[in-house]
Formats: C-alpha cells, sequence, structure tokens
C-alpha cells in the first residue's frame, strides 16, 4: 500500500554566488512497511531531499513548478508542498513524519530533561493528557531498550551516553507514531556494536509499527542490511533506483559501481581502495548532459556530454539513468 510518492522534485537554492541546484527533478514512491536506503556521496542532495518531506528547506529554497509530494494517509492524501498553514504543517511535522539525525543532541534542547519534551510533543501532536502521554513516554523508553526507562526518563540529553541518546531520540520520534520515519544518517557516530543494536531496533519498530523508513547513509554495507530498496543520488540527480540486492550485486550505474568498488573487501585486506576518481563538481557549475559524465572513465564521447539519460530498465523493478544502458526506455 503506497505511503508516499515523490514526483519531478526539484530544488534550488538562491545564494550570493547564484542559484544553486541541489535537486534535479527526483521522482520515488514508498509503501508502508518498507525501507528506502537513499545513498550518494557528501553533497548529492540526499538531506535535502528529505528535509522537503516536511518542508524544513532554509528559506532561500526554490521548488520546482513540477515538483509533487503526497503522503497517502488513512484520511486522505496530503499535498505536502501546499501545506502552508502551521496547523496543516503539524500534520506532516512530528505527526505524520519524523525525522532523526546523526546528532541525537541536535534533537534534544539542552535544558528540557528527556521526558518533558518527549511529552510536549505528545501534548502537540496527539490527543493524550499529560498522564497518559508521560506513561506513552516511559513505555516508548522502555520500548527502545532502555533499562530503568522512568528513571532516565527525568535525565538531560547529556547524561546519557551515546548509543542511549540515539535510542531516545528514536523512542521521541516514534511515540507520534509516524506513518513515515526519515533516518538521517542515524548510525554513522555510533560505534559497530551499538550500530548493530540500532539498526536491528528499526527493523523490529518497521515491522511492529508498519511505518515506511527513508534511510540515508553513505554506508552501503548499512543500505544491504537494512533496506528493502535503494536510490543513489549523484549532484542531485537520482542515477539509479531498484530492489536492494539487485542494486548491490549487479550495479548498472558507473557511479553505483564506482561506490561499490571504493568498499574495502574484508576477504582481501591487501587490495587497494579504490576511491570514485575526481571531486564531486561544485553545485554551481554542474555538467551537462549525465552530470556524472565527468567523472565516468565510460563515458561516450558526445552523447553523455550533451543528452540527459532517461530511464531505462536493468532488471525487475530496477532502473537506471545512463546511456550504456541498453534496456527498454521507461518512466
Ligand atoms: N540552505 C542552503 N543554501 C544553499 N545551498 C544549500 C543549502 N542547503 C543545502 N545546500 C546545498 O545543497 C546541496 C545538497 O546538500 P545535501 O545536504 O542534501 O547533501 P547530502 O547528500 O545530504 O550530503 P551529506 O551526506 O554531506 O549530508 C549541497 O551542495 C549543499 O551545499
Amino acid at each position: 500500500m503506497s505511503l508516499l510518492t515523490v514526483e519531478n522534485l526539484t530544488l534550488q537554492f538562491r545564494t550570493d554566488e547564484g542559484l544553486i541546484t541541489a535537486v534535479d527533478d527526483i521522482s520515488f514512491t514508498l509503501d508502508r512497511g518498507e525501507v528506502m536506503g537513499l545513498v550518494g556521496e557528501s553533497g548529492s542532495g540526499k538531506s535535502v531531499t528529505a528535509k522537503a518531506l516536511m518542508m524544513l528547506n532554509a528559506g532561500n529554497a526554490i521548488y520546482g513548478p513540477e515538483s509533487r509530494i503526497t503522503l497517502h494517509l488513512e484520511d486522505g492524501d496530503v499535498d505536502v508542498l501546499a501545506c502552508k498553514r502551521p496547523r496543516e504543517m503539524r500534520v506532516v511535522r512530528g505527526g505524520a513524519i519524523s525525522m532523526i539525525f546523526q546528532e541525537p543532541m541536535a534533537s534534544f534542547a539542552p535544558a528540557m530533561t528527556i521526558g518533558s519534551q518527549m511529552v510536549e510533543q505528545l501534548l502537540i501532536h496527539t490527543d493524550l493528557s499529560r498522564a497518559q502521554a508521560k506513561a506513552l513516554s516511559v513505555e516508548m523508553l522502555d520500548r527502545v531498550g532502555i533499562s530503568d526507562a522512568s528513571a532516565r526518563f527525568n535525565q538531560y540529553a547529556f547524561e546519557l551516553s551515546g548509543g542511549m541518546r540515539q535510542r531516545a531520540m528514536i523512542a521521541m520520534a516514534l511515540s507520534t507514531k509516524p506513518r513515515l520515519l526519515i533516518a538521517d544518517e542515524p548510525t554513522t557516530a555510533l560505534d559497530v556494536t551499538i550500530q548493530a543494536q540500532v539498526i536491528q531496533l528499526m527493523q523490529e519498530l518497521v515491522k511492529d509499527f508498519g511505518m515506511g523508513i527513508i534511510f540515508i547513509t553513505h554506508d552501503l554495507g548499512v543500505v544491504a542490511q537494512t533496506a528493502d530498496k535503494v536510490a543513489v543520488m549523484y549532484l542531485g540527480r537520482m542515477v539509479e533506483k531498484g530492489p536492494v540486492r539487485a542494486v548491490l550485486r549487479g550495479p548498472a550505474h558507473p557511479y553505483t559501481q564506482g561506490l561499490i568498488d571504493a568498499l574495502p573487501k574484508l576477504d582481501d585486506l591487501d587490495a587497494p581502495l579504490r576511491p570514485v576518481p575526481g571531486d564531486i563538481p561544485s553545485p554551481l557549475e554542474r555538467p551537462s548532459g549525465c552530470v556524472f559524465h565527468t567523472r565516468c572513465a565510460r563515458a561516450l564521447v558526445d552523447t553523455c556530454r550533451t543528452a540527459v539519460p532517461q530511464w531505462s530498465n536493468a532488471g525487475p523493478d530496477h532502473r537506471v539513468a545512463c546511456h550504456l544502458n541498453t534496456g527498454e526506455t521507461c518512466a
């Protein structure tokens, strides 16, 4: 059952240097209970895309006229980009959609206890009484594996360890029972053991709550473990999307191939690391044609420099935007 439809999302920022195109005509869908990994190098537009879903981008953002974001909720569709009034915004922000960040300290106000913030949030977004909100908050802290949850409820974020803060942030994000959870690099700052616990926790929660998750990360290993499908972004464009195993086992775009080749190989520790060659160009000077052609070893002399590649099939539900793919062109 469909939860989210993003169509032709284009997003530019007005800056002193000129217009920056951060997201260029991307489309994707997400079903309930589905986890999508959004991957790509720094600056590829992952966070800006995620923030667009909650209208959280800075005031200098300009949305393209064709851009459309639709949330399919139980009581009807919500046209997110048309939400202007605070009451409409609240349905989306912290209501139907919650976001968790790499640095949990950013989510907690330093002068408030974890519990009072959770309760305030519930009072804004639900009809619960203060006592019910407190009971639910303690239950959620317990649910994410925080021992002695009622004592932690009265503590400040700085009193918790990094892993525990991350769990508390997840508890707070999930207490309003969002339909969509956006997780922006939620495990990057954690050591691998805690990272594995947080990933496992999120997988359980998807099952229990039936929500959709968009998981933003640089880490293809985390994507392989958590996501059902993956979308790869480069310089604001989506270049490949499909079922996670199909894309990671048989990448069809040279950029995805490059990201996979850049991973350290545990079965051959002497193998040299092979980073994607070259640097991501400035968004003020986006290459013409295929945005990746300036770094692509297989670029076709004229075609890739001049023509924007259309989507074509690379397998069942697996799409790639690359001139080298000879599969049938599709929308
Ligand atoms: N408010 C803003 N004004 C101008 N440019 C911005 C603004 N916010 C983001 N950008 C630009 O948009 C582009 C995409 O940024 P974004 O943060 O989405 O990248 P990302 O893929 O999430 O990278 P990272 O993995 O480092 O978080 C970047 O070039 C960034 O500098």
